[in-house]
């Protein structure tokens, strides 16, 4: 796949896919995305056989429209349970991308800057600029672009947004955190930890373990190996917790609400141990823990709070350029490994962000 355009004779062409077209006279700018296409709703968890590699040829963009060259693309949790409700069989897969402007004719979108856009899991788009935010203009040479999916992007606003906007941590307090060396999690731990509280989190292996550690949690531990989940979250802050900002759902919600302080908080950010269950997880269920602990709980998606995105995303990229936030990846290489790096994140593969770079 060529990157950038070059020309041959008389004709300029970008993208994948050339054809023969020595007689033409005037330029032609062809370009051929590749797509990757929900095939049937995914049930249980994603097999390859629901998704499907199509190309799809691109006209011209018209005034107004720009041609988007994806660069990385973002693999999240959202877009397996999104996919059942937002989708259907034969769409686009729904995503979100850093792609260069390659070709413009919108003034907002000049060609050669970038842009973040929710374009789906394609390689070019024909954008007129809806879905599309420019990338920060002061973005740090020395900062990858792919940051803008992570840590200075969707999950990093959703980390910040669940603390401040939700939970209202203070310092001092115990703030519980699961999925946590995943691209929220680990940036939930972190900015805790930078407002004064004390950081619990869970992962799924011992190399995530070291991971927190290595950023600063005060207490972390194996949720796979750990005898006794209840004993675990004693042992890490045995006076319970303040606030619980929760990704997981299932066994582990209800375990840490029995362990919740009077009058605890939660922000209920995720639910991952649910997205691939083909019928509803049984209880326990934890309404007595909410009665009596009095805990205050809310549901949140981070759009709530997008007209602050600008601001927010300063903050983030001060204290990464302060060196007070790590935005780790987990890049896995080329176009056609979207589904892989799919089912990876979901099965736990990634620690930081997961990223498909093109
Ligand atoms: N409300 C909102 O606006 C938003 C919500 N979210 C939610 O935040 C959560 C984290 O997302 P994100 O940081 O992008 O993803 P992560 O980078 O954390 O990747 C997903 C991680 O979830 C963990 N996981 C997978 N299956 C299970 C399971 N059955 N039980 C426990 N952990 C599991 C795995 O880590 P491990 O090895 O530790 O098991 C995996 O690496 C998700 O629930 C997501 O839906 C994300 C963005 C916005
Ligand atoms: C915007 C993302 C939502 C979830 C649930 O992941």
């Amino acid at each position: 796949m060529s990157e950038r355009p070059h020309s041959t004779g008389h004709c300029h062409w970008r993208g994948v896919a050339r054809t023969n077209h020595s007689n033409c006279l005037e330029r032609i700018t062809m370009v051929q995305a590749k797509t990757w296409i929900l095939k049937q709703h995914f049930e249980g968890f994603p097999k390859d056989s629901d998704l499907e590699l199509k190309l799809e040829q691109l006209p011209e963009p018209k005034d107004g429209e720009v041609l988007l060259e994806a660069v990385f693309l973002s693999v999240d949790p959202y877009m397996r349970p999104y996919s059942r409700v937002r989708m259907q069989p034969g769409d686009v897969m729904i995503g979100t991308q850093v792609a260069k402007v390659i070709q413009s004719k919108n003034p907002a979108f000049p060609e050669g800057s970038h842009v973040v856009g929710q374009c789906g899991w394609r390689t070019h788009t024909i954008s007129d600029g809806t879905g599309l935010t420019q990338v920060l203009s002061d973005w740090p040479q020395d900062v990858p672009l792919s940051l803008a999916l992570g840590g200075i992007g969707m999950p990093g606003l959703t980390a910040l947004y669940g603390l401040e906007e939700v939970l209202a941590i203070k310092p001092g307090e115990t703030v519980l955190v699961n999925a946590a060396a995943g691209a929220v999690g680990s940036v939930v731990g972190q900015i805790a930890k930078l407002k004064g509280c004390k950081v619990v989190g869970s992962a799924g292996s011992d190399a995530k373990v070291a991971f927190l550690k290595e950023l600063g949690f005060d207490y972390v531990f194996n949720y796979k190996t750990v005898p006794s989940l209840e004993k675990a979250l004693k042992e890490a802050s045995p006076e319970g917790y303040e606030c619980y900002f929760e990704n997981v759902g299932g066994q582990f919600f209800t375990v840490a609400l029995s362990q919740m302080k009077q009058r605890g908080r939660i922000a209920v950010c995720g639910g991952i141990s649910l997205y691939n269950d083909k019928e509803p997880q049984t209880g326990p269920f934890p309404h007595l823990h909410v009665i009596f602990k009095e805990l205050r709980m809310e549901g949140f998606l981070v759009w709530r709070w997008q007209h602050k995105n600008e601001e927010s995303l300063r903050r983030l990229l001060t204290w990464l350029k302060e060196g007070k936030l790590q935005c780790k990846e987990h890049v896995t290489v080329g176009f056609e490994n979207m589904p892989a790096a799919f089912k990876g994140m979901l099965q736990g593969e990634n620690t930081g962000k997961a990223i498909v770079k093109v």
